[in-house]
């Protein structure tokens, strides 16, 4: 079965350390596709020359985004868009040091490609291991390590190499390089080798420029035939007593979170397990003969079917099970730490349910990567801990489903989002 998708459109992050070029790296970007405003590019050219720069700034670029960021949201990401003829991107950029885990955790849930920087005088650092154990965490499928500042080793060829080496030494123990398709690239950002055009200062490196794996990169879905899951949203039941063939109609409208689905297909309708056919589909008011992932759609039944929203459609010979009872990697977003005595909701696509804390297995430490034993979970902690659930959820392990293997833990006295989960 292939799967049909977007794949127009290509949400990726950028990952580094203070300093590593981040900044720079994106206005290239921008610039060299041409997609920056004239006039923002006469302010940045001004601003450059007034500040004795040869070259112009580009960190300039997304400078000015800086006070927009500051703006007191809760989760710190910044969100950029570009361009090509080829493809749309969306580019989350997480700012912040402290706050680096749970910004990161935010930006790449919806990510399929991560950019970790690195600057080529210094190598792989802690912090190289923290954003790459993060990008593995929350499942992106891509990762490309960029080898910034090669205009600063004068674009040498040994040192791309041994960096390239120790990267993928860590990223073998941590069973990253088996389960992702990395990808290494030299480059100065500064100078725009290697982003958009080659130049001809890195001759030695036969290998794609930045801009030629992300217009090649498969976007989000494509890769896997994934299982059709439809979260059910809003039950349309028109009453009108004037029309009584309107009495008929009651349409499941939602997301195709994965998956696709056509009219006849089997389904079942979980929890309860009620089984019908697909009877038709609609996108607003036009027919479809079927309907795939990220589409929002209208499904109506053959069958008359007691539905509500929380309820999810899915192929009845693929369906997942429904538990009371989840194992989950979490990422603890709040100030106020986790606390196992107390009761939490567990938001799950379009459904909820109060959970129990079950135990804190441990907590990783994003540096080194060791397990520790804890009681509580801090902001910015990752932690694996089991829930109990007072309803069922219907659930695919995060790896098969990031939609439907994700969650959100809310606190109920607040309303607060306070931890991001990955059913394990
Ligand atoms: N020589 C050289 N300098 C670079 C390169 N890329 C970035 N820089 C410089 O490194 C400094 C930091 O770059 P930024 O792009 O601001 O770095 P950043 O990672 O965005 O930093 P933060 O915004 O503080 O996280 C700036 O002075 C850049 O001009 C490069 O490829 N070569």
């Amino acid at each position: 079965m292939t799967t049909q998708h977007n794949d127009s459109l290509l949400r990726f992050m950028t990952c580094g350390s203070v300093d590593d070029g981040k900044s720079t790296l994106i206005g290239r970007l921008l610039y060299d596709t041409k997609t920056i405003l004239a006039d923002t590019l006469n302010n940045i050219e001004r601003t450059s020359q007034k500040r004795g720069m040869e070259a112009v700034d580009l960190s300039l670029l997304t400078d000015g985004l800086q006070a927009e960021r500051e703006q007191g949201i809760t989760i710190d990401v910044a969100y950029r868009y570009f361009s090509t003829g080829t493809r749309k991107y969306i580019i989350a950029d997480a700012p912040g040091h402290e706050q680096y885990t749970r910004n990161m955790v935010t930006a790449a849930s919806t990510a399929n490609l991560a950019i970790i920087l690195i600057d080529a005088r210094k190598g792989v650092l802690t912090q190289t291991r923290r954003h790459s154990y993060l990008a593995h965490l929350v499942g992106i499928p891509h990762i490309v390590v960029a080898v910034n500042k090669m205009d600063l080793v004068d674009y040498d060829q040994a040192t791309f190499e041994k960096i390239k080496a120790d990267y993928l030494a860590f990223a073998s123990e941590l069973g990253l390089a088996q389960a992702r398709d990395i990808k290494f690239i030299p480059m100065s950002a500064l100078n725009g080798d290697m982003l958009v055009d080659r130049l001809d200062n890195m001759d030695w490196y036969q290998g794609e420029t930045l801009l030629e794996i992300l217009e090649d990169v498969p976007a989000a879905h494509s890769e896997q035939a994934e299982q059709f899951r439809f979260p059910v949203q809003f039950v349309c039941r028109p009453h009108d007593s004037a029309n009584p063939e309107l009495h008929d109609f009651r349409g499941f409208m939602g997301r195709v979170e994965s998956g696709e689905i056509a009219v006849g297909d089997a389904v079942t309708v979980l929890p309860n397990g009620y089984q019908s056919r697909v009877k038709a589909i609609q996108l607003g008011n036009t027919p479809l003969q079927s309907a795939h992932t990220e589409q929002s759609v209208t499904i109506l039944l053959e069958d008359e079917i007691d539905t509500s929203r929380g309820d999810m459609i899915v192929k009845t010979a693929e369906a997942p099970e429904a538990v009371k009872q989840i194992e989950a990697h979490v990422c603890w977003l709040s100030e106020t730490p986790l606390s196992p005595a107390r009761t939490y909701i567990v938001r799950h696509t379009t459904r909820e349910s109060k959970a129990k804390i079950g135990t804190i297995q441990y907590k990783v430490d994003v540096n080194t990567l060791e397990q520790q034993a804890t009681a509580d979970l801090k902001m910015n902690d990752i932690a694996r801990v089991s829930f109990k659930l007072a309803q069922p959820l219907m659930v695919d392990s995060y790896d098969k489903n990031r939609a439907t293997g994700a969650f959100i833990v809310i606190d109920e006295s607040t309303n607060n989002t306070v931890g991001a989960g990955m059913i394990v």
